[in-house]
C-alpha cells in the first residue's frame, strides 16, 4: 500500500497517511501500531460526526445539470447518438455528457481539496477520429447546459477540457480518503426506450457511504403504486438527496422544497410490492417470482430500470427490491452507492443475499455473495428467509 492523500474533515485542509512510512528507529512496534490504528479512528469518528452540508449541495446542484442534459438529449435521441462499446452496451453523447459535466462541477467546487472520481465511463473511444463528431456534440451539450441554467460566468469548456474531466472518473476508491462515486446515466437501456434512468452520485470517506444523490427526471412526483393519482399524474421529475445521519429527501427537479421521506412501514409480505429491473438480462425475474410465492407477497412486480428503484423505495411506493444478476456478473459501486444511501437514510435495509451490509471499501467493483436485496426493517428476516430458501431450491434444481 502507498501513500492516500486525505481531506481532513478537522483541519478542512489535506493531510497525507502513508501507510508504508518508516517508523522511528527506536519507535516500538506496538506504539507505531496502536498509533496507525487511533489515527483511523480518529478519522472514522470524524466522518460520522461531520456535516457534508457543503459536497450535498454541490452534489445536486451537479446531479440537477445532469438531468438538464439528459432530458434535453432524450427528446431528441436520435441514432446516430448511440455508439457501441467495447462490452457492447449502448453509450450516449448523454452518458459521456453527464459525467464530463458532474466532473467538472464537482472539482470547481472544491479546488483546494484532492478530487478522486470513480465513474463508470472514460474517454478511450471518444479520443478515435472517428468519433470526432461526437466529442464536437458533447462539448456543445455541456457548454448549453452550463449557459441555459445561469452558470455563463464559467468559460466554455474546449474539446480537450470535456476528455480531461471524463477521465478524471478513472480514480480507484478505496477505503482511505474521500472519493465521489457516480453512474452518469444510470440504466442506459431504459434512457433509450424513454422510460426510467437515474444520474446518481455519491460520496465516500473511508469506506463509507456519506451522502447520495439520486437525479430521476421520468420519475413521477406522485406514488408509482398510488390508487389516486390523478392532478400531478404527469408531473416528473424527482431529486432525492440523503446524508449520513440526516435522512432522505426528495423534491422536484423542476424546484419544489425538499420534503423528508421515509420507508413503507409495511409488515405484512401480503400487501407488500416488489420491485426488479426491466430488463430480465440484468436481474433473474424467475427467482424474484419464486421469493415472492414464498413470502406470500401478492401483488405482481413492479419493473423499473436504474437506481429509480432505490428512489421509489425509500418514499414507500414498494416495500422491496430484488437484483440477482447472472453467475459471474460483478456488481460496480456506481450501481449501489447512492441508491443505498437514500434508502439507508429513509429507514431501509440493503444488505447482499447472505445478509451481509454492502462493501464500498474496495475499489470499483462490490464483491458480494449472489445478488443485493432492500426492504424495511420489519420484512427484512421474512425476506432473507425467503431468499436463502429460493437460492437453495434454485441451486438443486441445476
Ligand atoms: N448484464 C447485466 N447484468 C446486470 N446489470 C447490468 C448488466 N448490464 C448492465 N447492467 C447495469 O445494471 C443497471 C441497470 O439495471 P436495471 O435498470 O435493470 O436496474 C445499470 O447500472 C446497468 O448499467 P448502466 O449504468 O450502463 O445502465
Ligand atoms: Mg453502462
Ligand atoms: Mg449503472
Ligand atoms: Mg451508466
Amino acid at each position: 500500500m502507498g501513500a492516500s492523500t486525505v481531506w481532513s474533515p478537522l483541519t478542512r485542509g489535506v493531510f497525507t497517511i502513508n501507510s508504508t512510512k518508516p517508523r522511528l528507529k527506536s519507535m516500538p512496534l506496538y506504539f507505531s501500531l496502536s498509533l496507525t490504528t487511533s489515527l483511523q479512528q480518529v478519522r472514522r469518528a470524524a466522518a460520522a460526526s461531520m456535516s457534508y452540508d457543503k459536497q450535498l449541495a454541490a452534489a445536486k446542484k451537479a446531479a440537477f445539470l445532469a438531468a438538464r442534459l439528459c432530458q434535453k438529449v432524450q427528446k431528441s435521441l436520435l441514432q446516430s447518438d448511440v455508439q457501441s462499446k467495447s462490452d457492447k452496451s449502448p453509450v450516449t453523447v448523454a452518458d459521456y455528457g453527464s459525467q464530463a459535466l458532474v466532473s467538472f462541477i464537482l472539482e470547481k467546487e472544491f479546488p483546494s481539496m484532492p478530487f478522486s472520481l470513480v465513474a463508470e465511463e472514460d474517454s478511450e473511444d471518444l479520443r478515435k477520429e472517428e468519433t470526432r463528431e461526437t466529442l464536437v456534440r458533447i462539448k456543445e451539450l455541456v457548454n448549453d447546459t452550463l449557459a441555459c441554467n445561469g452558470m455563463n460566468y464559467i468559460s466554455p469548456l474546449s474539446e480537450e477540457d470535456v476528455l480531461d474531466a471524463i477521465d478524471r472518473g478513472k480514480s480507484e476508491g478505496g477505503p482511505h480518503g474521500q472519493h465521489w462515486v457516480l453512474d452518469p446515466i444510470d440504466g442506459t437501456k431504459g434512457f433509450m426506450r424513454g422510460d426510467q434512468y437515474a444520474i446518481a452520485l455519491a460520496l465516500l470517506d473511508e469506506g463509507k457511504v456519506v451522502l447520495g444523490v439520486l437525479a430521476c427526471p421520468n420519475l413521477p412526483l406522485t406514488s408509482l403504486t398510488s390508487h389516486d393519482r390523478h392532478i400531478s399524474e404527469d408531473k416528473v421529475g424527482c431529486l432525492y438527496s440523503a446524508q449520513v445521519g440526516a435522512g432522505t429527501y426528495v423534491q422536484s427537479l423542476d424546484g419544489s422544497p425538499p420534503t423528508k421521506v421515509h420507508v413503507s412501514a409495511t409488515a405484512n409480505p401480503e400487501e407488500a410490492s416488489i420491485f426488479e429491473s426491466f430488463e430480465g438480462a440484468h436481474s433473474s425475474h424467475d427467482l424474484s417470482s419464486l421469493i415472492a410465492k414464498k413470502m406470500g407477497v401478492k401483488a405482481p412486480p413492479v419493473r423499473i430500470d436504474s437506481q429509480a428503484k432505490y428512489g421509489a423505495l425509500s418514499r414507500g411506493d414498494g416495500e422491496i427490491y430484488l437484483r440477482f444478476p447472472r453467475e459471474g456478473y460483478r456488481e460496480k459501486i456506481w450501481d449501489h452507492a447512492a441508491g443505498y444511501m437514500v434508502v439507508a437514510e429513509a429507514g431501509g435495509v440493503v444488505t447482499d443475499a447472505a445478509g451481509n451490509p454492502l462493501d464500498f471499501s474496495s475499489g470499483r467493483y462490490l464483491d458480494l455473495d449472489t445478488g443485493i436485496i432492500v426492504t424495511n426493517q420489519k420484512l427484512m428476516p421474512a425476506l432473507s428467509k425467503a431468499v436463502l430458501e429460493s437460492l437453495k431450491e434454485r441451486a438443486s434444481s441445476l
